[in-house]
């Protein structure tokens, strides 16, 4: 739905997004995770040409609106939302009046405005709102405005730029929850930006890891999840499954200490006990956790197992064949 063709965007000896090449597919949330300076911002601005990339294309539904005039440009950023971490809302116009905003540019008449702000402030959540200004508006509610505002038009993909991390937790998960709420009901496609992995967990389908400018690896949030590949996807996972051990215990442990990773299914079977069954080990459970992505079982499980090489061994070779993954911590003591 939207092809980002081989897209650099240069700003004198910056390259900010360089070379970068995927597709977002028809009715996904897609998630562009980095740190600060990674190029996030300057990659979504590019989808809607609010930058306009230095070489390669965008295309919508097949339109390469790299080879449109401003003014055609502005014409099909119509179809396209975008709300902002910063909200930027006008100060002195009512909510009505910003959502408002929107449909008087798009060409919109007074019946139609007066009909389709409160069907959008209903969405939203903010029907008993109308009348305030932003001054008296919190954080989330000021983004609903935002998020309304956005989609006065029915955009056919909506942009987000940063649009939960200026808010405290438990606002970022109602702020998510609407945005997943609008990508099912309406079908319309959500590119998010974030460099909280959290929120690609709460809400992404797929997701791009970007670092200098770069994708440096891309899937499906769950594979991601259950087996990053670049040191980069590992840390970002990392911030949310953080399982790290003190150092005591390494240090006075009696057998290799390995992390097992249980995708799907295999998240709820008793595949250690089957083990301990089998072989004549012991095992020391030191941490664990199940996750649910997409509503999938992720489970992550660090254990010491303790007995001779031979059977420890034998164990470690079955655990891996009846699971995804299996990575050893700390080897034999
Ligand atoms: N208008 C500009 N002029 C010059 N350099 C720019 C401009 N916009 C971005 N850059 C540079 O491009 C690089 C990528 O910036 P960008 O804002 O896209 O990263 P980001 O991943 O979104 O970071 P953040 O999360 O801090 O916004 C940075 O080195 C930045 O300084």
């Amino acid at each position: 739905m939207i092809d980002i063709q081989h897209v650099t965007k240069r700003y004198k000896d910056v390259t900010a997004v360089d070379d970068v090449n995927f597709t977002i597919r028809q009715g996904e949330i897609f998630g562009i995770i980095g740190y600060s300076g990674a190029g996030k911002s300057t990659l979504l601005r590019c989808l809607n040409l609010l930058e306009r990339p230095t070489e390669g294309k965008i295309l919508i539904d097949g339109k390469d609106l790299t080879s449109l005039s401003d003014k055609e440009v502005r014409k099909e950023r119509q179809k396209i939302g975008m709300i902002f971490q910063h909200f930027h809302l006008v100060s002195s116009k009512t909510v009505f009046d910003n959502v408002a905003f929107s449909l008087k540019a798009a060409g919109k008449t007074k019946e139609e405005i007066q009909k389709r702000v409160p069907e959008l402030l209903e969405m939203v959540g903010l029907s008993d709102r109308s009348r305030h200004y932003p001054a008296q508006l919190s954080g989330g509610q000021k983004q609903r405005v935002g998020i309304a505002r956005a989609l006065a038009n029915d955009p056919k993909v909506l942009l987000c730029d940063e649009a939960t991390s200026a808010l405290d937790p438990t606002t970022t998960k109602s702020i998510l929850q609407l945005l997943k709420k609008i990508n099912e009901n309406l079908g319309i496609t959500v590119v998010l930006i974030t460099h909280e992995m959290e929120v690609v967990q709460d809400v992404c389908h797929r997701v791009a890891v970007m670092e200098n400018g770069k994708v440096v690896e891309l899937g499906e949030v769950y594979d991601i999840f259950a087996a990053p590949k670049t040191a980069l996807a590992k840390q970002f996972v990392r911030t949310v499954h953080s399982l790290e051990l003190p150092e005591r215990l390494l240090a006075g442990r009696k057998g290799p200490i390995v992390q097992i990773t249980f995708q799907g299914e295999s998240a709820e079977e008793a595949v250690i006990s089957e083990t301990l069954k089998q072989f004549n080990v012991s095992a020391n459970i030191l941490h664990g956790q199940i996750s649910y992505i997409q509503d999938r079982p992720l489970g992550t499980l660090i254990i010491e197992m303790i007995g001779s090489n031979a059977d420890v061994q034998q164990s470690i070779d079955y655990i891996t064949k009846r699971t995804n993954q299996l990575e050893v911590l700390a080897g034999v003591a």
